[in-house]
């Protein structure tokens, strides 16, 4: 079932503080570190949403028990090992449908993963093909496919082509200290010599491995070596949704207000962070203190000519601030998110030009020219993001109807809530209940 909603337009400035809830992308791996790991694990301020639920439902699917406290904890125990015979149902969720295959081989029967039908579109090849290469049998190259687990998997060295999807390192990764072998994952792509896109999100697994105690070298470019050994068990803090904040700091910018995201953490890795710097080329004033990160938006944006390589993730809340902008923006490096959730150049470009805007669709992004917008249905594409990009761009243009908001349950099912409380003019301070 689809939620049309009506973008609320802003009044004036808007004044706020926003409490978003925890990330996604940490959430998603503290789960399947703690099932992999010796003795469980549990999980403080752990993001609730379609994407987390996924991947408990995966894990509980493979025989882990997982409990969800009063108080929103969560606890992991895959101490038993991983049930074969079983069915994971991925969604839409990139992180379900890379990071858990790469551990359902170390079940003890078949695992079947499908999902979404746009789900059975996004690029899954290069993880399967390197499972097959670390010693997996797996029938399918996209889903719907079956991972043959014998309960072991003997690992060692794979080369990728992961110039699509960071995921495809990080899947192998997180699981590879349980690989016989450990795993050594290379990228290389020989077609065209592309990077791999979101690095950010490849140090974030990196840097999670070896506070569970993994030894992980990533001294040499483009490689990435996993010791085998034990994952340990600890209790995992999740920091705010850095990419989720974007919108919110998003309505200053766009109103000249002043919105306040809290508990936004001085060193990170997730690639959110990265909408500091774009926010400040494009006239906002931003700070980052003990209250959180404040946003203060300009009289008028200006353009922004920007490599989003490493942070594809924000694409969407940028080019709704482009389409809002004084001048010009191009957007590079981003050809990946023709493989997200949607194809999301397509989607931005069509949705910007439907309500009579300026964007076109390069090689690699996205070219913004300011044009005025005028009232009408913003399509989300089942896209998270897509939706709050609509939202972004209906604080400016009256009339702007976003087709299935309910899609940010993906990641944030409180967003309405939490975007009507910020516009709310007795309310100054919103929280998540997420
Ligand atoms: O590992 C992760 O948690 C993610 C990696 C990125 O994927 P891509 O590398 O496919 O862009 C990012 O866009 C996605 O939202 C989350
Ligand atoms: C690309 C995204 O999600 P996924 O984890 O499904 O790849 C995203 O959240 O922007």
């Amino acid at each position: 079932m689809t939620t049309a909603w009506r973008a609320p337009t802003a009044t004036g400035p808007v004044h706020a503080t926003v409490t978003v809830p925890g990330s996604k992308s940490i959430t998603n791996r503290a789960l399947l570190l703690a099932a992999l790991s010796t003795g469980g694990g549990s999980l403080a301020g752990a993001l609730r949403s379609r994407d987390t639920d996924l991947m408990i439902a995966a894990l509980r699917s493979l025989g882990v028990r997982v409990t969800i406290a009063d108080d929103g904890v969560v606890r992991v125990d895959g101490s038993a090992g991983l049930r074969g015979s079983s069915e994971v149902d991925c969604g839409l969720a990139g992180t379900v449908m890379r990071f858990v295959p790469p551990a359902a081989v170390l079940a003890d029967g078949p695992v079947r993963f499908d999902g979404d039908p746009y789900a059975r579109e996004r690029p899954m090849r290069t993880v399967l093909d390197a499972l097959r290469t670390l010693g997996a049998q797996i029938t399918g190259d996209a889903l719907p496919f079956t991972v043959h687990a014998t309960g072991s998997m003997r690992g060692g060295e794979v080369t990728v082509d992961a110039s699509a999807s960071s995921q495809f390192v990080s899947g192998l990764l997180l699981s590879g200290a349980r690989y016989d072998d450990g795993v050594t994952v290379r990228h290389h792509d020989v077609r065209d010599g592309k990077p791999v896109p979101s690095m950010p999100h490849i140090e974030m697994t990196v840097r999670m491995l070896r506070e569970a105690g993994v030894a992980v070298n990533d001294s040499d470019v483009n490689t990435w070596r996993v010791e085998p050994g034990p994952i340990a068990s600890r209790v995992w803090t999740i920091e705010p949704d850095l990419s989720n904040a974007t919108p919110f700091l998003a309505a200053a910018a766009v109103t000249g207000g002043s919105v306040t995201v809290p508990g936004w953490p001085a060193d990170t890795t997730q690639a959110g962070d990265g909408i500091r710097h774009i926010l400040t080329r494009m006239g906002c004033q931003v700070t980052v203190s003990g209250h959180g990160c404040t946003v203060d938006g300009p009289t008028a944006l200006s353009g922004v000519d920007v490599d989003m390589h490493d942070v594809g993730e924000l694409t969407p809340t940028v080019a709704a601030l482009a389409a809002l902008a004084e001048s010009p923006s191009r957007l590079r490096g981003i050809a990946h998110l023709r493989g997200h959730e949607t194809d999301r150049l397509a989607a931005l470009a069509t949705e910007i030009n439907g309500l009579g805007g300026a964007a076109e669709e390069t090689e690699d992004g996205l070219v913004i020219t300011p044009a005025p917008l005028r009232a009408g249905v913003w399509h989300a594409y089942a896209d998270h993001r897509m939706a709050t990009a609509g939202a972004i761009v209906g604080l400016a243009v009256a009339g702007v109807e976003v087709d299935d908001i309910g899609t940010t349950s993906k990641t944030m099912p409180d967003f309405p809530l939490l975007w009507n409380e910020m516009l709310s003019p007795t309310t100054s301070s919103v929280e998540s209940a997420g």
